[in-house]
């Protein structure tokens, strides 16, 4: 008995002593061992300058995904070729290999990811791993694993290692007893997913960390994200990219959601270019750990008709998809972003008409366009 009440009093004491979330010393560490594999020595990334030393050294995780090397880009734009690392499970195409840094990491390899992390210097991570809605629904146990399992790999090896960490939220957070129309940063969360469970449960363990253990983290709630150059992996969003290479290459569009389906949608250069914004906002202007952002929220009836404005001869049929249906009726219509914009100025760049002018401008749809006049 007296060993619980001492246990009890001193975990009341660590928690009040680090409400503040500030210079808490403790950090979760696991068990130090041997890790059995190496990162491999002609990795390129060993060797910096001494100024590039100034910028922060990033690792990707999960970088092979629709949105991870467009990331790359952007932050090796920013901070220079060698201090960005991208990683992934899968094998990088050629025009990816040689762009810059690449490694193989595994997030449920916790002893090789904090190998990287430590023998690259890394001071910020990018968590992008995840199995997102539709095929996380298709295998939850593997859902489970990389998208909880994996997080908390991330967390431990990020607190340990006093790193800066953006872990990526997604409309998928909220549920049918969420307010949809508009959804505000903090409501009633009861997703429906494995996808928008684990996506909640980040949101909340990477806040505990921050509160808990001082850790720098930082989370943005992504809408569907649309892209020219990369595919989606795989979730309800996906019909607002396949639109625009179906209306190119056959002129014959099959939805999968209802054409009424309303969602929150965004470009994906803003979508990266909100990511680096949070990450380099000074911590005092963060009033929240976790942020909605917004640009635009359409559906499918809507960006047919704005995709017929360059392809007039686009057919578009609906087959409904149950499992996708479902999801999206479950998810917000409008999101509210306002917390965003005041706390460190987020501003969209793309409207409906602009996503879809730059989107036929990457896929080079002017052949097309000329036959349609
Ligand atoms: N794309 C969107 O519309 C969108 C919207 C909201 C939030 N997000 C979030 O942004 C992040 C990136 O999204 P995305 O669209 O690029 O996802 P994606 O599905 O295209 O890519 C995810 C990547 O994770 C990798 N991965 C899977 N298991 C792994 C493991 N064990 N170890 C390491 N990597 C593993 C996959 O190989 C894949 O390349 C995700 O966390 C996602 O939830 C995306
Ligand atoms: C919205 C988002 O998280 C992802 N594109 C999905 O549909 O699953």
């Amino acid at each position: 008995m007296p060993i619980v009440r001492n246990v009890s009093r001193a975990v009341s004491q660590l928690l009040q002593s680090s409400g503040c979330g500030c210079g808490v010393s403790i950090v979760p560490v696991r068990c130090i061992g041997v890790s059995p594999r190496q990162v491999a020595s002609d990795a390129g990334f060993h060797s910096v300058s001494f100024a590039e030393t100034d910028h922060p050294r990033v690792l990707i995780t999960g970088g092979l995904g629709q949105l991870g090397v467009g990331l790359a880009k952007l932050l090796r734009k920013h901070f220079g070729k060698n201090n960005v690392i991208l990683s992934d499970i899968r094998k990088p195409a050629d025009n990816v290999f040689y762009s810059g840094p690449f490694i193989y990491a595994d997030i449920l390899d916790y002893k090789n990811l904090r190998e990287i992390v430590v023998n690259n210097r890394i001071t910020w991570l990018f968590h992008y791993s995840a199995l997102l809605s539709a095929v996380g629904e298709a295998n939850v146990p593997l859902a489970r694993a990389v998208n909880i399992t994996g997080l908390h790999n991330v967390l431990d090896i990020a607190a340990e290692h006093n790193l800066r960490l953006f872990v990526p939220s997604t409309i998928g957070a909220f549920g049918p007893t969420s307010p949809r129309d508009p959804t505000p940063d903090l409501c009633i969360q009861r997703p429906r997913t494995i996808y928008g469970v684990s996506k909640v449960h980040a949101e909340l363990m990477g806040e505990y960390y921050h509160y808990r253990y001082g850790l720098d983290f930082r989370c943005l709630r992504y809408p569907g994200i649309i892209s020219a150059d990369s595919q989606p992996g795989g979730g309800t969003t996906d019909y607002a990219v396949q639109i625009f290479h179906d209306a190119i290459k056959t002129g014959k569009f099959q939805c999968n959601l209802k054409p009424d389906t309303r969602l929150p949608m965004m470009y994906i250069d803003d979508c990266l270019r909100a990511t680096l914004e949070v990450m380099e906002a000074p911590a005092e202007a963060l009033t929240m750990r976790t942020y909605n952002i917004s640009a635009m929220s359409f559906t499918p009836e809507e960006l047919a008709q704005e995709v017929q404005k360059h392809v007039p001869e686009l057919q578009v049929t609906y087959s409904v998809d149950k499992v996708r249906q479902a999801i999206a009726d479950s998810w917000p219509m409008n999101f509210d972003d306002r917390n965003a914009r005041r706390d460190w100025g987020w501003k969209h760049d793309y409207d409906l008409p602009e996503l879809v002018t730059t989107m036929f401008g990457f896929l080079g749809s002017d052949s097309r366009i000329a036959q349609a006049n």
